[in-house]
């Protein structure tokens, strides 16, 4: 028997207002525990996905559950943003506060901590990501990599029970990307990681997802490969029978 997911979509299918049709009769059910690598080509509707799971947008039809009821208002989906932290494809859509402490101190000051609390907490995490020193810069000044750390800490900070990350290693250089992989690896919470980066999906989550034409077409456990080299989605290698 399994338990209940944390959150699921119940055919959902979204049109950009634009006419731009994107998902179509998506179900997925995320139960606790699961981390998942999810690919498509560029376009496929991977983003779209992780904004309506967080309420970003509303489906045209379908539905959104958190704990197996369905979210309807903001208020409902401000609490499954409580459980579920989204780290944005584009960390300059993520940072918006003038130095990199107060951005990574504003998830746990809104959760209720005390500022000496939520100070202790963003320090360490910035620690975590290597960042120490960086707490009074200013996060406008941050090179790319660095903001994409940084807004990975404003919500590793608020320590999530399910990370949905959008494409965490573009821009990394191999020793940040490295460090993200070690970081991930040793954390044992549930995620759904966006990904091109197929030796990183092979090494931070344990299944495959594939969005194909609006539609999740795949669900298998993946290469335990710690260097996966070849597709493992994509043609099947060709056998040769005797
Ligand atoms: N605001 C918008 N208005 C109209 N169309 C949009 C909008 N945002 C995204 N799209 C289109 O919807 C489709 C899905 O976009 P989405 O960002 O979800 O794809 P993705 O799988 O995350 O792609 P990538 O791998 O390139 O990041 C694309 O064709 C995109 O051009």
């Amino acid at each position: 028997m399994s338990e209940t997911p944390i959150f699921a979509l119940q055919d959902v299918s979204f049109a950009y207002p634009s006419g731009h049709a994107v998902l179509h009769d998506v179900n997925f059910a995320f139960e606790p525990g699961q981390q998942i690598g999810l690919y498509g080509t560029n376009g496929s509707g991977k983003t779209t996905l992780f904004h309506i799971v967080m309420g970003l947008m509303a489906p045209q039809r379908g539905k959104v559950l958190f704990h197996g009821r369905p979210v309807r208002g903001e208020k409902e989906f401000q609490a499954l943003r409580r459980e579920v932290g989204m780290v944005l494809q584009n960390a300059e859509d993520q940072l918006f506060n003038p130095t990199v402490l107060d951005d990574v101190a504003f998830g746990p000051l809104n959760l209720g901590m005390s500022v000496d609390e939520a100070r202790e907490r963003s320090l360490a995490t910035l620690k975590e990501l290597g960042l120490d020193g960086f707490e009074d810069r200013l996060t406008h000044r941050l090179s790319g990599g660095e903001k994409k750390l940084v807004s990975l800490a404003t919500i590793l900070s608020m320590q999530p029970k399910v990370l949905l990350l959008d494409e965490p290693t573009n821009g990394l250089d191999p020793q940040t990307r490295e460090r993200i992989i070690e970081i991930l690896a040793a954390l044992p919470t549930a995620r759904i990681i966006i990904s091109h980066d197929w030796d990183f999906l092979a090494q931070t989550t344990s299944r495959f997802m594939t969005i194909k034409d609006g539609r999740l077409v795949t669900d298998v456990p993946h290469l335990p490969h710690r260097h996966v080299h070849a597709h493992p989605l994509g043609d099947e290698p060709h056998h040769h029978h005797d």
